[in-house]
């Protein structure tokens, strides 16, 4: 047996730990792969042994021992332990970290431990009851009287998981360890697998029940579960109903009352209401010839083997969907499993349910919204290889799959595929990686590729398929500017909508069809503004200004009472103030409209319309969304609003006319890529409209009407406007032309990130790097986010070794002047620089 492991820990620090194996080991010692709890700095950590050897550490470097292994086999395969050292150097990350990412197995450690009573706690149980709560203790009451809960929990002897004793008590964990301190409890290791199936309880709408005279509350349930099919699970019931107000004792009321039944079904996939909506939405379409044509040099390539990657540029509406999934499908007979990369948003209810009508129980979900338990679940269904199809956003790259034989990445210009967290990967790039490690094929598709990919596909890096036309042959639809500036010079005031876009849709709600308005900010008033000094009213951790959301009568989720300004960056509230704070003045304005406001005015202009908004204020789970879906489909809703969501990849058949009421802003943002992110947004949205039988119609709201992003995106015309944007970014040197890395210094000491920029500044001077050049030391465009300091520099260089090489040098320097590496983010192809 090798005396020493090398473990990498999820630690911010750029090495591995070196722990001795010998002792009280059982089997073989840990593999590499496998999981293992070690001690780190007075703690046990978790860790993945990345190394087995003989190598002895220099002497005087006392070497501990690993405490437990976890898994006698390697849990990571030896594909993603690769890809790991891949992203770790890339993305000049902590390795550690990197593999805590892609083992979504939190819950598999605390499931080890189990708690019993022991001979003092039932000693404890007794005296204790007698004399009432009189013993000396530091608890407080309410801690106290949660011990003896758990003892009397667990009087009958038998011993319960920690998260049993959690729900039934409400005890967390560091309640749980004080008594296992004090000899009250024991904590056991329980060696057992999960049983990977559960049960799950489901509410159903008996639908042949004689309806009696309802209640408001009782209605809404009823009509909550219409919404979604007639199924829903019951957990995802409670919620909205919390959040609607409704008691759950009128939840159990119906079910008294023979309306609603409860069922108890084995749960496999996440899917919420989707059930009937899926079935009906099935669709493997006969593919047309674009699409045939795609297939074919997709399965090509899956035939002949070996890494190809493909760039499936496709406008919108042409069938993308069809195309994965068919080539998902050949996968699949050709004994391969497939992955599916959908953006944040982009796995509704629509997507999953298609997937699971097209391949059944082969089908498994990874999404953010699940729990650790229901991840764990599906990631040993994958790894069993039980689940050949995966489909997933961003961290479902890292699924354990069993012979993959094809990665697609849907809407790859989607920035939810970066993470913006350490480790900062991008999740279409580390896609394109996995697939070359494991020489199969990867699709990147996008109706607006990145410029990054199409750079890629230019140079021949990938290969270009390409479906330039709507099925159907669906025309794409108008799409006519509304000049705001003029507007204002006739109508003389500032008005949210034109008055072209209220007479459009009017005609359109008249006809009967829907309309999607783009209002491209969350709230009702994005800032409030002291007219008297011009002070806005700013978040007290961050430099930016409070939105203001307005109070909902009877339904207000948002906002504490009386707390109406929300930072959207941290989170926090405040209430609105009567007077400027800073010179006491009472002139304050609310100023930039939110999708909040938009939706009132809207009640105002069409009082009979019916009107649906999509932000993340409504939209807070995948229930949410998948309940405003199925209105939309269902027609219910006629007229929606709300920001970027409402583009992204939904295709309902009755919108045609969408309109842009607030996208300009965002080209004045200090972001190189703005031109190219709002190009992206109108195509998206626009292409939103006439998906079914009747053509659509765009109405686009600009002061800047001549600005290329915009006329590009009113001709529909991608490559024109990647030519041009393609110019720009070679001049300017950024990004495909140059490779790129934000580093941000952050402190909560203002004077220790100053400092430390300075630092580092000078040492980039000195450094004289004739590859890589150095923009900053410069406040970062949010100086100040949850009260740390943020200064930055932008490192571009045209060879990534160049920018590798310089990112450890300077955080070898940075270690060398005591700067933790906490303070640095280094954020390698960064999407954001703010
Ligand atoms: N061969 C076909 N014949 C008829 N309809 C089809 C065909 N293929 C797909 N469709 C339908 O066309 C619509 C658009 O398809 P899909 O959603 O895949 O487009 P997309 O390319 O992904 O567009 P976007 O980029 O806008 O999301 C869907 O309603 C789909 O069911
Ligand atoms: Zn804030």
């Amino acid at each position: 047996m090798p005396q020493f492991c090398d473990v990498a820990l999820p630690v911010p620090l750029d090495q591995v730990f070196t722990y001795s194996v010998n002792g009280s080991m059982s089997g073989n010692g840990p593999v590499v792969g496998a999981r293992v709890l070690v001690p780190f700095s007075g703690q046990r950590l978790m860790g993945v042994v990345v190394r087995v050897h003989e190598d002895a550490p220099a002497e005087d470097f006392e070497i501990k021992p690993v405490q437990q292994v976890l898994d006698e086999a390697a849990l990571l395969p030896a594909e993603l332990m690769k890809l790991a050292a891949w992203i770790a150097s890339y993305y000049v990350a902590p390795l550690g970290e990197v593999l805590r990412g892609m083992l979504p197995l939190a819950a598999e450690v605390k499931r080890h431990f189990s708690y019993r009573i022991a001979e003092a706690g039932r000693k404890m149980l007794y005296e204790g009851a007698m004399k009432g709560s009189s013993r000396r203790s530091k608890l407080t009451v309410e801690e106290q009287n949660r011990e003896y809960s758990v003892l009397n929990y667990l009087e009958g002897g038998e011993s319960a998981k920690m998260s049993a004793l959690r729900s039934a008590t409400g005890a967390n964990k560091g309640l749980l360890e004080g008594m296992v301190r004090k000899k009250w409890l024991v904590r056991e290791a329980v060696a057992e697998e999960r049983d990977a199936r559960r049960l799950e309880k489901v509410a159903v709408l008996v639908t042949d029940a004689r309806l009696p005279k309802l209640n408001e509350n009782q209605t809404a349930i009823l009509a909550e579960l219409a919404a979604v099919g007639g199924r829903m699970r019951l957990r995802d019931l409670r919620l909205s109903l919390t959040r609607a107000g409704v008691p759950e004792s009128t939840l159990g009321t119906l079910v008294k009352r023979g309306l609603v039944g409860i069922e108890e079904v084995a749960e496999e996939f996440h899917l919420g209401g989707v059930g009937a909506q899926g079935k009906k939405h099935a669709h493997e379409h006969a593919l047309n010839e674009a699409q045939m044509e795609a297939l074919g040099t997709i399965a090509a390539a899956m035939e002949k083997g070996g890494f190809r990657p493909h760039l499936l540029y496709g406008i919108t509406g042409s069938g993308k969907t069809s195309v994965y999934f068919a080539a998902m499908r050949r996968a699949l007979d050709a004994g391969k499993s497939a992955l599916l990369l959908v953006p944040e948003i982009g796995l509704t209810p629509a997507m999953a349910g298609q997937m699971v009508a097209a391949f059944g129980g082969e089908v498994a979900l990874l999404h953010s919204q699940l729990t650790p338990d229901e991840r764990a679940e599906q990631w040993h269904r994958i790894r069993r290889g039980e689940a050949r199809i995966v489909v997933g956003t961003r961290s479902a790259v890292f699924a354990p799959m069993v012979d993959l034989g094809l990665i697609i990445v849907d809407e790859e210009h989607d920035s939810s595929y970066k993470q913006e967290e350490t480790p900062r990967y991008h999740g279409r790039d580390v896609a394109v990686m996995r697939a070359k490690l494991n020489e199969s094929v990867v699709v990147l598709g996008s109706a607006t590729p990145s410029l990054e990919s199409w750079a890629n596909a230019e140079k021949g890096r990938y290969a270009l398929v390409e479906m330039r036309a709507r099925v159907a042959d669906r025309p794409l639809p108008l799409v006519e500017l509304v000049d705001m500036r003029e507007e204002f010079r006739e109508t003389g005031q500032e008005q949210i909508f034109s008055r072209r876009l209220i007479e459009e849709t009017q005609a359109t709600l008249d006809r009967g069809e829907q309309v999607i308005l783009l209002l491209n900010r969350r709230g009702y008033s994005s800032t409030v503004l002291c007219r008297s000094c011009g002070e806005k009213i700013e978040c007290e951790n961050c430099a930016v200004s409070m939105t203001y959301h307005k109070p909902v009568s009877g339904n207000d989720a948002i906002a504490q009472p009386g707390q109406r300004l929300e930072c959207h960056y941290c989170g926090s509230r405040r209430s609105v103030p009567s007077k400027c704070p800073k010179c006491e003045s009472e002139h304050l304005y609310f100023l930039g409209v939110g999708s909040q406001q938009g939706e009132e005015r809207l009640q105002e202009l069409f009082p009979t319309a019916r009107i649906g908004r999509m932000d993340r204020d409504t939209v807070r789970g995948r229930s949410d969304m998948e309940r405003l879906l199925a209105r939309l489909h269902g027609g219910e809703i006629n007229l929606l609003v709300g920001t970027q969501m409402i583009a992204k990849g939904h295709d309902i058949h009755g919108v045609t006319l969408v309109g842009v009421v607030g996208a300009d802003f965002q080209l004045g943002l200090p972001d190189f890529r703005a031109a190219e992110r709002v190009f992206q947004l109108l195509t998206q949205v626009s292409g939103r409209a006439g998906r079914g039988d009747l053509i659509g119609k765009v109405l686009v709201q600009t002061y800047h009407p001549d600005h290329y992003a915009i006329q590009f995106a009113a001709k529909h015309d991608y490559p024109g406007f990647v030519a041009k944007e393609m110019q720009y970014r070679r001049w300017m040197h950024y990004p495909p032309f140059a490779v790129l890395a934000n580093v941000v210094i952050q402190s909560e000491k203002l004077e220790e990130a100053t400092g430390w920029a300075g630092t580092l500044g000078r040492w980039f001077q000195k450094a004289r790097l004739d590859k890589v050049r150095v923009l900053g030391p410069a406040a970062a465009p949010i100086v100040r986010l949850k009260r740390i300091y943020r200064y930055h520099f932008v490192l571009k260089a045209e060879r990534r070794q160049a920018l590798g090489e310089t990112l450890r040098a300077m955080l070898a320097y940075a270690e060398t002047q005591g700067i933790a590496r906490r303070n640095l983010v280094v954020d390698v192809d960064a999407v954001h620089l703010m």
